[in-house]
């Protein structure tokens, strides 16, 4: 399978190099790190053993990649206005199209572009930062749970989820991936959110009553929302306990839009506060606490 990243950061770069180190030929499209990989190759310093790629493909227009088979977005939201330029010339009549970004409304700018039968959708659960150019840092985990945009065959998830597997990656296909996208909500929305307002980890928010239950407030907002989606199956309120004791188990974890934050970068506050708030109102919900936040954070970050 031939592949392409676009968006070739600290997501793309590293599933890319696990890729390409299982066999796959997969071409990069980078920006800033174009001349160290291209002179120097991709390092990758990660918790599960450090590797080095010393030929990575790398190019700075999608033009000079073609078609390929399977186009890997792993772009910033707040950047899906060059979907257009940046994916359009590298497909093919059968080529599919992973987003592998967070937040709700990324599946539906590429169907709405490519069609959307091309898309297929994954939620990762990573962490991982850029380093140096040229190097990615793989901090913890990494799991990938795919699923079709469009409810249907489940075959091609099933491939692609076996080629992840075969580099290394835990990867399943699942049915509902809009369940799961709103699942991933349930954290990214309090943690992401509250984190970046305050620059704090995510043990400052659990270590207070006050601040806990608002967490878990937010969480029952957005199960709230989400229940009211069409899933095939609703989120238990208690999902909002699961995930509050998993991040008890995190320790002083910083979540990425709160190093976004501190490191001047734009935050996704569309994929992740705006278009969630608005299906949530479409269905008749009001998330006001949510509101609240995305008021918040849009205020902090003028
Ligand atoms: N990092 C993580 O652990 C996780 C990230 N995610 C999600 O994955 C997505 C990507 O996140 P992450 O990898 O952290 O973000 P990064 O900012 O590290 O990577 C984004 C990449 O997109 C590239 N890019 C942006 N615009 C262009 C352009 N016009 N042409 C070419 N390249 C471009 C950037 O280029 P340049 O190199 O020039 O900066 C950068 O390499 C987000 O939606 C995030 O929420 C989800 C789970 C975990
Ligand atoms: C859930 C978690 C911690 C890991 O994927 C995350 O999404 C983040 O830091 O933004």
């Amino acid at each position: 399978m031939k592949i392409a990243v676009v968006g070739a950061g600290a997501l793309g770069l590293y599933y890319g190099a696990l890729l390409q180190r299982s066999g796959m030929e997969v071409r990069f499209l980078l920006r800033r790190d174009f001349e160290a990989i291209s002179g120097n190759g991709l390092k990758v310093f990660s918790v599960n053993g450090d590797f080095y790629l010393p030929h990575v493909k790398g190019y700075r227009e999608p033009q000079e990649i073609g078609p390929v088979d399977l186009v890997l977005v792993g772009l910033k939201s707040f950047a899906n206005d060059r979907f257009e330029d940046l994916v359009r010339p590298l497909l093919g009549e059968r080529t599919q199209i992973l987003t592998l970004q967070n937040g709700l409304g990324n599946e539906e700018a590429l169907a709405d572009l490519f069609g959307a039968e091309r898309i297929i959708g994954g939620v990762a659960f990573l962490c991982s930062n850029r380093g140096e150019p040229g190097e990615v840092h793989h901090l913890g985990a990494g799991r990938i749970i795919l699923g079709e945009y469009l409810r249907c065959d489940n075959g091609r998830v099933e491939q692609l989820s076996d080629m992840f597997r075969k580099a290394g990656v835990d990867c399943r296909a699942i049915d509902d991936l809009k369940r799961a996208r709103w699942e991933k909500l349930v954290w990214n929305i309090p943690f992401n959110g509250l984190c970046a307002l305050l620059l704090q980890p995510v043990t400052s928010l659990l270590a207070h009553e006050a601040t806990r239950t608002l967490v878990r407030e937010l969480m029952l907002e957005v199960i709230a929302a989400a229940n009211v989606q069409g899933l095939l199956s609703p989120i238990p309120e208690s999902f909002a306990d699961s995930m509050l004791e998993f991040t008890d188990a995190m320790g002083e974890y910083r979540p990425s839009m709160q190093i976004d934050r501190e490191e001047g970068r734009p935050l996704e506050i569309g994929a992740i506060f705006t278009t969630p708030l608005a299906y949530g109102m479409q269905k008749g919900i009001n998330m006001t606490r949510v509101g609240m936040l995305e008021t918040l954070l849009k205020q902090a970050t003028l």
